[in-house]
């Protein structure tokens, strides 16, 4: 893939029972980006991830997935990306390798086509495979829904906080294979975590979410520029979450003062 736009995310709101929780989003990511989404509990990270995967209608907006449009397109967008989806959505009577027949089977690929080496080597799987997926912690699934969403090498890759529950050695693992990916310059990868350090260390962009809207956002080189020391990132975003924290407080308190 050229340097095209892998995502590209125009005015989109999107929520439930009609009350928008994410509104006025606008961004795009390149092949070779790594973006990094950060905000609080709540925030609405995974509502954003949820629509910009077709799992939640746009109330606005359109959202083009390496060129294609999510809702002109949805069959053909949606083979343009892969989802890490939550561990325990993982379809807990299959085994490991069924799982990975089945979402191969739908990208119309085999079930080791990997764009970055033997993953299950790399992840340790290898040995949970034959067994039912009823059966595995929740690190396990996790790297499990991880190799899903590589398969068929597709050129946007989504990461909703997919680094929970790894171990150091895991983890480590999908921070490395998530660089070599953007290397190649075929694939963008956007990944949501609250490890906020894992973001100037691994990511080239990064956008900052408070109450669905885009708060703060940074290109390479403000990312560079915030995270001058180690924990100075970090320090920021805290700092950010409290402010956010406490004008939110003071709104509520203004609307709940009697006129
Ligand atoms: N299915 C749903 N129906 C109604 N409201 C929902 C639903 N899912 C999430 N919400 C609400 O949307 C808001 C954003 O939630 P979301 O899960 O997107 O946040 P998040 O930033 O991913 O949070 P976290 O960091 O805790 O995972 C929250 O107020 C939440 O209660």
């Amino acid at each position: 893939m050229d340097n095209v736009r892998a995502l590209d995310v125009r005015n989109v709101s999107a929520g439930y029972g009609g009350r928008p929780i994410v509104a006025d989003i606008d961004f795009c990511v390149r092949a070779g980006d790594i973006l990094g989404l950060l905000g609080a509990n709540g925030s609405g990270k995974t509502t954003l991830l949820k629509a910009l995967t077709g799992q939640l209608p746009l109330m606005t907006g359109t959202v083009a997935i390496a060129g294609i449009d999510l809702t002109g397109k949805p069959e053909k967008a949606k083979a343009a990306f892969g989802l890490a989806i939550e561990p325990g959505d993982l379809p807990a009577s299959l085994s490991g390798q069924q799982y990975l027949e089945l979402v191969a089977s739908i990208r119309g690929c085999t079930a080791d086509a990997w764009p970055c080496g033997d993953v299950m080597a790399r992840l340790g799987l290898a040995r949970w495979l034959p067994r039912p997926i009823a059966g595995y912690s929740l690190g396990t699934r996790a790297k499990t829904a991880i190799a899903a969403a590589l398969l068929g090498a597709p050129p946007l890759l989504i990461f909703d906080e997919s680094l929970n529950g790894l171990d150091p050695e895991a983890a480590w693992e999908v921070k490395c294979m998530i660089a070599e990916l953007a290397q190649t310059e075929a694939h963008a990868i956007v990944i949501s975590t609250h490890v906020v350090e894992t973001v100037p260390a691994l990511c080239n962009r990064a956008m900052f979410l408070a109450e669905g809207r885009i708060l703060e956002s940074w290109d390479a080189a403000a990312l560079a520029q915030a995270a001058p020391t180690p924990g100075a990132f970090e320090a920021h975003i805290i700092r950010s979450l409290r402010d956010q924290k406490a004008s939110s407080r003071r709104r509520a308190l203004s609307s709940a003062a009697p006129a």
